[in-house]
């Protein structure tokens, strides 16, 4: 804590002032500049009718691109004014002046005499406040290595716009600003980090482009906020070359979009394209497909995972009524009665089904799978093709294998559909070229028959007898082939058959794939058989589903093209470790870039029975010749170390997979507490209670979270009314503070002050999609975990906390 009567204080005090009211000067001077340049494109708008135009035109572009710098640079510094900086370091270059050095979220220049007073935090020199120690240390700019010493680092605390305190870092002090920032309450936004980003992070966030960057980090770790950051300090850097629209983010859901949504504003990035991945497949290959059964597959997984008291365990939704999805002992029941009944078979029950689904969904998420595809589309290139020379009459005016050299070869580039368009150029060509010599070898024919005859036979009327029907059969052909000649070029490329995307889809996966020989072997009758009646299922009315998209999108470009063009260079994948490697390589493969920055993290893969469950395969497969850089991030900052213990005594149940377990930061808080209860109705009225006491302790955000959607409906009807508690749904386009009933696998990317788990019927059990979704459920609070369960050994946690019925674990 410095003090305020101190000089330095005053000095800082003077200088956070003159910063200040430099900037006011500066709005004062753009509003001005701006409506200038309004003025400006008003009148150049006026004169643009009866003016030199192509002058006014220059005008008008000129005085809008004016405009909008200052618009930016306005809105920036508005932004900006009552925080214009937070934090100085002096760095003494080797040869050169120690000049303080204000490190802000946007750069100011003073214009007399171009003099620094913000520097922005992207900017080389702001390196140095990331990672440099006191002491020697040096950065990188354009021009090279600059080299010199850092002699002092300055965080700073300011509150609308008035100086606090201000804390001096040396090598020993700990961070305390990244503590206060951690300490805050969670926002329903994510919240930019500037001022507190931490060297691993800083590596990440600057790391080359060039190369795909693949980040696992732990949960809590900031691999979704330093992906945003990591944006803007691309955008910042490269300028001139990266538009923000050239930017993509792809997040899980339109929850987690929303969630997101402050901060690239707040880093003075807007403009660049958040999605999610089903969206933007669906814009691809056109919205009016329907998406079945997103997340069916997980919890038919969940179901089938439960252990084998599943069937015994009360069951909430048997109480309200509402239909029981099948467990595993119902799963082996509906398998046995389908066998009598094969109309009813339901090809995501029953033992073997549910191993053969498992297979399936990987399979479809693999790069061998995207390698039939292509198969099939090399096939169907070939069946494209007429094997018909291009004719007139009997002329033979492009022979078919200059054709298929055409189709296949020289118009490659183009989408297989669209290469008959282009291959009408070249016949008409040729058709122009070559019709005159066929007429006129026509001509020639006849007219040497007829010479002949003229020649051959002395009578008038008898010669006159012979040549007539000549002429008349030379005049008939070479009318006919005038008219065949009008429609020939149409004629022939209306042979090429266009198919429905859809029917060649289905055509594929019931048929053509499992004709595939290289691909099965002959342990796989039962698989082909299983692939093959489940897509005749699923397929139907023009269905897909969640894994049939990035094929779809791929066969779309390969026979249809892209009603658009694609501009898109530079990708920023959240939550990667969800997709599976076809997926990204389609994405690659599409986009036509290998600039990926993928970040995940595998202990929270709760869709590894399709997705990606290590990233070595992803390195080696996708991004097979492009040397991806891979980091990890170990570090967690969101939660407390006595959550954290909890979190990683429950990933330890998970088998080796490779993955470091998270540190936290040394942030305590209260321990995690646990109580089973055999009475439901007291579990519920506690649970109220809990939600009251946090309330009253001032957190903001509470989130219950049941391990499904059945079971948090059911919460949500057995809690008091005026909790005015909301269930997340996966369609949901944004969400508040406040009490949200969250089913786990929707928690994933969130985070909230305090987390309330509730396991009524629904347990986490010992088995990885549990373990994983207990470990996300844990992970999302901020502050405070408390756990509701009722009386089961099944549960893991149970197993943690042993027997007795209340506990805490601290760190
Ligand atoms: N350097 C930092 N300074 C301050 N806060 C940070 C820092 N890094 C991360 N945080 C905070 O930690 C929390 C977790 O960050 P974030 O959600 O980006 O992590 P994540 O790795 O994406 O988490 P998960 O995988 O669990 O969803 C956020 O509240 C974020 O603001």
């Amino acid at each position: 804590m410095s003090s305020k009567k101190s000089p330095e204080f005053k000095k800082e005090e003077k200088r956070l002032k003159y910063t200040k009211d430099y900037i006011q000067k500066t709005l004062e001077a753009t509003e001005i500049y701006k409506s200038q340049y309004k003025e400006n494109i008003q009148e150049a708008m006026e004169n643009l009718d009866y003016l030199d135009s192509s002058q006014s035109y220059i005008s008008v572009l000129i005085n809008t691109q004016f405009m909008e710098t200052a618009e930016k640079n306005f809105k920036q510094l508005q932004r900006v004014k009552d925080k214009p900086y937070f934090a100085r370091i002096d760095f003494i270059p080797q040869e050169g002046q120690k000049d303080p050095v204000y490190i802000g979220k946007t750069s100011l220049m003073r214009a007399e005499d171009d003099v620094p007073l913000i520097v922005d935090w992207r900017s080389p020199i702001a390196n140095v406040y990331y990672e440099g120690r006191i002491g020697k240390t040096e950065y990188e700019t354009a021009a090279g290595e600059q080299k010199g010493e850092l002699t002092l680092k300055r965080q700073y605390t300011m509150e609308e716009g008035t100086l606090v305190d201000y804390m001096d870092i040396d090598i020993a002090t700990k961070d305390d600003f990244l503590q206060a920032s951690l300490e805050a309450g969670a926002d329903d936004k994510l919240k930019d980090i500037a001022s507190t980003i931490q060297g691993e992070q800083n590596r990440i966030i600057r790391a080359d482009m060039k190369n795909p960057l693949i980040v696992q980090g732990a949960a809590g770790s900031g691999k979704t906020t330093i992906a945003l950051h990591r944006i803007a300090y691309f955008i910042y850097t490269y300028e001139k070359t990266f538009d923000p629209d050239n930017f993509m983010i792809l997040a899980p859901n339109n929850i987690f979009l929303d969630y997101i949504s402050g901060v690239l504003p707040e880093l003075g990035v807007e403009e660049v394209r958040q999605t999610t991945f089903i969206d933007f497949m669906k814009s691809l290959i056109g919205n009016k497909i329907k998406l079945i059964g997103t997340g069916e597959k997980l919890k038919t997984f969940l179901e089938a995972s439960k252990g084998p008291n599943a069937s015994k365990a009360p069951n909430a939704s048997k109480e309200y009524g509402a239909s029981n999805p099948p467990n595993a002992a119902t799963a082996i029941i509906a398998s046995e009665e389908a066998a009598q009944n094969p109309e009813d078979f339901d090809l995501t029950t029953g033992t073997q089904n549910l191993e053969n689904l498992k297979w399936l969904l990987k399979f479809k998420g693999s790069a061998a799978y995207l390698e039939a595809l292509k198969q099939y589309i090399r096939e169907m290139e070939q069946d494209f093709l007429q094997n018909l020379d291009f004719t007139l009459g009997e002329h033979v005016l492009v022979r078919k294998e200059t054709i298929e050299e055409l189709i296949l070869k020289d118009f490659n580039h183009l989408p297989l559909y669209k290469r008959p368009e282009e291959l009408k150029k070249t016949l008409r060509n040729q058709l122009k070229k070559k019709k005159k010599e066929v007429l006129e070898s026509i001509e020639a024919y006849y007219d040497d028959r007829i010479q002949g005859i003229r020649v051959k036979v002395p009578e008038l009327e008898e010669r006159r007898q012979q040549t007539l029907p000549l002429i008349g059969k030379r005049d008939a052909e070479l009318k006919a082939l005038e008219k065949e000649a009008k429609t020939l070029v149409k004629d022939y490329t209306a042979g090429f058959v266009k198919e429905d995307l859809y029917a060649l889809y289905q055509d594929f996966t019931t048929d053509k794939i499992i004709e595939q020989k290289e691909l099965w072997t002959e342990k796989d009758r039962d698989r082909q058989q299983y692939f093959k009646d489940y897509h005749q299922k699923t397929l139907q009315n023009k269905q897909l589903e969640l894994e049939d998209l990035a094929p779809m999108a791929y066969l779309k470009k390969a026979l249809f093209g892209f009603k658009e063009d694609i501009t898109i260079g530079n990708v920023v994948i959240d939550e990667a470790q969800d997709f599976s490697l076809l997926e990204v390589k389609v994405l690659k493969e599409l986009l036509k870039t290998d600039k990926f920055t993928l970040l995940g993290d595998l202990s929270q893969g709760i869709h590894s029975y399709r997705s990606i469950d290590n990233w070595s395969e992803l390195m080696a497969e996708v991004f097979v010749d492009e040397k991806p850089t891979y980091m990890e991030l170990t570090q967690s900052y969101r939660t407390t170390i006595e959550i954290m213990n909890l979190a990683n005594e429950v990933i330890d149940f998970l088998d080796d997979h490779g993955v470091k377990k998270a540190k936290p930061v040394i942030r305590h808080g209260k321990a995690p507490t646990y109580q089973y209860y055999d009475d439901e109705g007291a579990m519920v009225q506690d649970l109220s209670e809990e939600i009251l006491s946090l309330q009253r302790e001032g957190r903001e955000s509470i989130a219950v979270i049941c391990k499904d959607r059945e079971e948090s409906l059911d919460l949500k009807r057995k809690l008091p009314k005026n909790l005015k508690t909301t269930v997340l749904k996966e369609d949901q386009k944004t969400y508040g503070s406040g009490i949200t009933i969250v089913p786990s696998y929707l928690a994933k990317g969130l985070e909230f002050d305090s987390v309330i788990i509730c396991n009524q019927n629904s347990y986490y059990e010992d088995n990885p999609i549990d373990i994983k979704l207990l470990y996300v459920a844990i992970t999302r609070g901020m502050h405070t975990l408390s756990i509701f369960e009722g009386n089961d050994s099944r549960s893991l946690l149970r197993k943690i906390y042993g027997k007795s019925n209340t506990k805490s674990i601290s760190a």
